[in-house]
């Protein structure tokens, strides 16, 4: 508990107002709670005494009808105040999550499956607030409730029968106690597995095409009852474990009630108590049975966000390595890029996937990059947008090293369009302009030009306007490249990337494209990686990856004088032709 409120003490001191307010309704609605007992008590003693009159009877009618409403008042404002603050809570530590997610490097994400990072911001941030909401709620109103009901059993009452009869009460309390320390456990665990249910649920939505088109829904379904069983198993094993041992908290409270009965009764025949009194108590005991029960169920919600903090915190305290020095320096533009001794292994690999690699790119210059599928084309190229650092050498722009720099910066003067097209729910427009969100009316119809995008407008129903589904699933192939490419080309990059951007494009587009880049980006850098060598050939140095390692490099010239894989392959594309 002391983590938690460690955890939400900004947010505590912050809303400090409304939890005052509501610590105020919460010690009003508990002793509302308890007074309609003590009226019938005393009400009942009056009758048995024969001293009922007719204003003592609206006395005590009135206040019978009274209290439950003005208890019905202050809920109804407690409960709104506390939903409201609940909500701002969400809110905040969900906009805190969210960021964090923005600041972290590719590695995380390698760490992390999108379903966990997903039931992280959702399930588990739900418990935080559940609980933070559910803790003041709980532990003030029912202590509230607890202590009163106490103080005037022993006070008013006898203090005989409430040490005898609420002394066995702690032992119900420990019961639930253990039961409570031993659910943490499971509860993380159970945590974990819907984490993974989320995933393949994710996983299943986003690769419903292939599923279809491959005739795999049965098995992925095979597969999804799977999570959802251990979901369902593991959740069903903390309900079996509760039940198992909360009767034994029930035949303690019964104890409770047996004492209270026949040690009540002794009193009354020794005089030491009235049957109002006797009635009063019995009341309270069975009034105490909701606290004690309701605070268990306070632990078990700070059970849950306790584990839902750990999760929480655990990605919180993940530091990207990726990351900008203390000062770091902005770059707007470059004149030489060097690849000095780089050698590269994404953080989950053995093996190295980039070796030795030695290059230099000047500004202006356009490269080519080929090679086999799996050489590590993509892997280089993607060097340039910093997403992990390199594992040996170094990249030095302008004699600095690329760690220098600012990586938001440094993105800003590459435009990277991926092989994969990532396409949002919006507009053809709005999806371009992700690219530079302020660019003017002239640049976007300039890069739509130079994406040879324009001949694309007829075809879509509501041209430029029209609303891309979801992963661009209303678009053809050659279409999402297109716009990918209008993506990159709107911010004017100082570098543009083509990965394997040219793929889904006929050998006419591909020519238009490369003669509308030659035109408008000449000097600017442009880095082309293909497998069809027409869309390199002209350009000023064609890099040939093999097995993560440069084999060879140079002009189209000079590489078709070499007997190597260029030219082997360069052969055989003509002779397909
Ligand atoms: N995130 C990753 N984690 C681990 N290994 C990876 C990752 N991405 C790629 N690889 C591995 O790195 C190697 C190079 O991949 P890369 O995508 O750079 O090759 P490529 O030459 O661009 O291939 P293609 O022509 O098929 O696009 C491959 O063996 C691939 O399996």
């Amino acid at each position: 508990m002391i983590n938690i409120i460690r955890k939400t003490g900004w947010f505590l001191k912050k809303e400090w107002k409304s939890y005052t307010m509501m610590f105020i309704y919460l010690i009003i609605i508990a002793v509302l709670a308890l007074t309609p007992a003590y009226v019938l008590g005393i009400a009942i003693d009056v009758i048995v005494s024969k001293g009922l009159t007719w204003m003592s009877l609206s006395f005590i009618v009135g206040a019978l009808i009274l209290i439950p409403i003005f208890r019905y008042l202050i809920s109804f404002i407690y409960n709104y105040t506390s939903a409201k603050t609940a909500q701002k809570l969400a809110f905040e530590f969900r906009k805190i999550y969210l960021k964090k997610l923005f600041e972290m490097d590719a590695e995380f994400y390698e760490r992390f499956q999108k379903g966990d990072l997903i039931s992280r911001a959702t399930a588990d941030l739900d418990m935080i607030t559940m609980a933070a909401t559910s803790v003041l709620e709980g532990i003030i109103f029912n202590i509230g409730i607890i202590m009163f009901a106490i103080g005037v059993m022993t006070f008013t009452i006898s203090w005989e029968l409430t040490l005898i009869s609420v002394t066995v009460m702690p032992i119900g309390i420990t019961i639930l106690n253990m039961i409570r320390v031993r659910k943490r456990g499971y509860i993380k665990i159970h945590r974990e597995i819907y984490a993974n249910m989320t995933e393949k649920i994710l996983e299943s939505v986003e690769g419903q095409k292939t599923i279809r088109a491959y005739v795999q829904e049965a098995n992925d379904l095979k597969q999804q009852h799977k999570t959802i069983d251990e979901d369902i198993k593991s959740w069903r094993y903390i309900i079996n474990y509760e039940n198992r041992l909360a009767p034994l908290f029930e035949s303690v409270y019964a104890i409770a009630y047996i004492l209270a009965f026949v040690f009540g009764a002794l009193f009354i025949i020794y005089q030491k108590m009235t049957l109002g009194e006797l009635i009063i108590f019995i009341s309270y005991i069975g009034i105490l049975y909701g606290p004690i029960i309701s605070i268990s169920g306070v632990f078990q919600h700070i059970n849950n966000a306790t584990v839902a903090i750990d999760r929480f915190d655990e990605i919180m305290k993940v530091d990207p390595k990726v990351k900008n020095e203390d000062i770091p320096e902005p770059i707007i533009d470059f004149k030489k890029i060097e690849f000095k001794n780089v050698a590269f292994k994404y953080p989950l690999d053995e093996r190295y996937t980039l070796e030795d690699i030695n290059l230099v790119i000047r500004k202006g210059e356009t490269i080519g990059v080929v090679g086999p599928t799996g050489s590590g084309k993509t892997t280089l190229v993607r060097q340039l947008l910093r997403e992990f650092n390199v594992t040996e050498g170094d990249i030095v722009i302008d004699n600095k090293s690329i760690k220098r720099y600012n990586i938001k910066s440094l993105r800003k003067i590459v435009g990277y369009v991926p092989q994969t097209h990532m396409l949002f729910r919006r507009k053809v427009t709005e999806n371009i302009m992700i690219g530079n969100p302020d660019a003017s009316i002239d640049q976007l119809n300039l890069a739509i030009k130079i994406a040879d995008f324009e001949k694309d407008i007829g075809f879509l129903t509501n041209g430029l306007q029209t609303r891309v589904g979801e992963g661009g699933t209303t678009l053809s192939g050659g279409q999402k490249q297109r716009l990918s490419i209008a993506r990159a080309i709107i911010r004017d990059p100082e570098i543009l990337i083509l990965d394997d951007s040219l793929s889904a494009v006929d050998a006419n587009t591909e020519e238009t494209i490369l003669k509308q880049l030659k035109t408008y980006r000449s000097g600017n850098t442009n880095i082309i990686v293909a497998h069809r060598f027409s869309a390199i050939r002209e350009a000023n140095q064609i890099i040939v990856m093999d097995k993560g390692r440069i084999s060879e490099i140079g002009t189209h010239e000079e590489l078709i004088q070499k007997d190597g894989w260029y030219k082997a392959q360069y052969d055989q594309q003509m002779k397909m032709k």
